[in-house]
């Protein structure tokens, strides 16, 4: 299928974030477009974790605007924003260990299932019959990923590039239209970032998933990103296609600077 990059779907507008005395974000604004892998970069404690929590709702920035899909957005929890298709993956991986691969797929499918658990001791049969319906669809996610082997190993068996792989897993198991990655690559040897990079660009362009990522190493950025973000504590110091950032003056100074 051929990639479609359309109109902008996330438009964030001076958004300022602080913790007390800490300014995590200062007047921010960058933009989103339907259909593209946004990166976001820049050195540790630039701001880019604060940012993503921004765009799923765990933190309220105390100025600026955030519209979604046309309609600016009110104050949101996680919850809300995953009911509207935004999804996403942590830098540490938070999934449940002693649980197995496809158990914790099946997590990331709780926000689509309808039926609570006293209609379903009431009425077994139609439960039966969604809980089929989800497990066929994350079968198909389980396929798309190449995870069949380990299905039913515990997550915690699994050496630590699949648990990220899984990880991505139960993001998509929500069926997400827009994709938050924190750092899907970090700790990966030369060969799991690889098969990462490869899956990332799968999603995007076979399932058409619109992603954010936050990624440290810049050659993975540079190879896979439309378009880069960059912040600098807290600040945006540079926003545009990866060959114009690579080759900003001031990016490569934050960088420099930073001991990057
Ligand atoms: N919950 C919080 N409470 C207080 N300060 C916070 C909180 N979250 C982030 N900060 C501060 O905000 C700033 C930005 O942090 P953030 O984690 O967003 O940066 P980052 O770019 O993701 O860094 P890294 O690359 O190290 O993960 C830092 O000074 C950090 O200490």
């Amino acid at each position: 299928m051929a990639r479609v990059i359309g109109d902008v779907i996330l438009d964030l507008q001076n958004i300022s974030l602080s913790f007390g005395g800490v300014k995590a974000l200062t007047n921010i604004s960058f933009d989103v477009r339907e259909g593209e892998i946004r990166a976001i970069i820049g050195p540790n404690g630039a701001g880019k974790s604060s940012m993503l929590n921004v765009i799923n709702g765990v933190y309220h920035p105390q100025q600026g605007r955030i519209v979604f899909r046309g309609q600016e957005r009110r104050r949101m929890n996680p919850h809300e924003a995953a009911a509207q298709g935004i999804a996403r993956t942590f830098q540490n991986i938070a999934l449940f260990k002693g649980m197995t691969v496809l158990d914790n797929i099946m997590t990331g499918r709780n926000l689509m299932m309808r039926r609570n658990f006293l209609w379903n001791a009431l009425y077994w049969g139609p439960s039966r019959r969604e809980e089929i319906a989800h497990r066929k669809r994350v079968e198909e996610i389980i396929d798309f990923l190449e995870i069949q082997n380990i299905r039913k190993t515990p997550v915690g068996r699994l050496p630590y590039g699949l648990q990220k792989r899984v990880e991505l897993a139960r993001a998509l198991a929500a069926e997400p239209s827009l994709l938050l990655l924190d750092e899907p690559m970090a700790g990966m040897n030369v060969e799991e970032k690889q098969d990462m990079c490869r899956f990332i660009l799968d999603v995007n362009e076979q399932l058409g998933t619109t992603i954010v990522l936050i990624e440290h190493d810049m050659g993975v950025v540079m190879d896979i990103s439309d378009r880069v973000v960059v912040l600098d504590y807290g600040r945006k110091i540079g926003d545009g296609p990866p060959d114009e950032v690579r080759n900003d003056p001031v990016v490569i100074e934050a960088y420099l600077g930073a001991g990057h």
